[in-house]
């Protein structure tokens, strides 16, 4: 398939937030609202997606990577507003999304699978091989990129998955607990991904690793229930935790000090 580059993917960006959402709600199946009410404005750089189990991390992801449709308020992401479907295309030809569990056909290689994640996301056609040589190369796949997925480590496959998220240079990246089964060797080197890729787009990472946080993000954002609780610079978290919680880091001590706090202020 070839594709022509349009007017609209070469006009400079005019917007003030690539993500920002007010009073956003996000149903988790029928009825259940995970995200309640949620008012969010991200720019350039790497943000920690934090929160407790059931917070509603997973579902913002999807809300931001346009899978789940908002039931209210207004998301704009990248300049569009991202509840008219009429949008949606070429959005996400900008957007790269690293879900929780993420599919993939056992008998593609890493090659195959990111070059098909590429044509999905419409790049060019030309522009296909040389991306899915750097996105290979950037997570440290290279010597890997002609296996099959379902001879992969767990810790491989979710670098094969972080490869296909990057594959278009999104302009929005969103990647849902990247470092699950990476080692610690891996997780340093995919910090130092995450500041390169965060230094010209806007990355938002759901974690539970609050050090991870502290050494790749430059902005933390703590949800629970659904809403914003805090959101502000790691060193910040860090200062918090000097005044007591519960936690073995500073970070953390920072993270449960808000948390309660927030809930005992309802
Ligand atoms: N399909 C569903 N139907 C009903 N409720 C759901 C569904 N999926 C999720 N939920 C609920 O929505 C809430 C938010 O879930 P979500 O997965 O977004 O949280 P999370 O912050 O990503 O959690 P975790 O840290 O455990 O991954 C939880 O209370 C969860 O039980």
């Amino acid at each position: 398939m070839v594709r022509m580059v349009t007017a609209t993917e070469l006009r400079p960006d005019t917007y003030a937030w690539p993500v920002e959402a007010e009073r956003l709600e996000v149903k988790a199946g029928r009825r259940h609202l995970a995200v309640n009410g949620l008012d969010l404005r991200l720019g350039t750089g790497v943000h920690g997606l934090l929160g407790p189990n059931g917070a509603g991390k997973t579902t913002l992801m999807r809300a931001l990577s346009t899978v789940h449709r908002p039931s209210g308020g207004r998301l704009t992401l990248l300049g569009t507003d991202a509840t008219e479907s009429r949008s949606l295309r070429p959005l996400r030809r900008r957007l790269g999304y690293l879900p929780q569990h993420f599919g993939f056909y056992p008998r593609f290689t890493v090659r195959e699978y990111v070059e098909y994640m590429a044509w999905l996301r419409e790049m060019p056609k030309a522009a296909i091989p040389g991306a899915v040589q750097r996105a290979v190369e950037r997570v440290g796949l290279t010597d890997r990129a002609d296996s099959r997925l379902k001879s992969l480590s767990g810790g491989m496959l979710r670098r094969a998955g972080i490869a296909q998220a990057i594959v278009n240079d999104p302009a929005l990246l969103l990647l849902d607990e990247p470092t699950v089964g990476l080692d610690p060797e891996q997780r340093v080197d995919f910090r130092t991904l995450l500041r390169e890729l965060g230094a010209e787009s806007c990355v938002v990472v759901s974690t539970h690793l609050v050090e991870d946080v502290v050494a790749a993000c430059s902005n933390v954002v703590l949800m629970d229930q659904g809403k914003l609780v805090w959101q502000g610079l790691p060193a910040d978290l860090t200062r918090f935790g000097e005044q007591g919680g519960t936690g073995d880091s500073a970070a953390e001590r920072g993270y449960t000090t808000l948390l309660a706090s927030h809930r005992s202020a309802k």
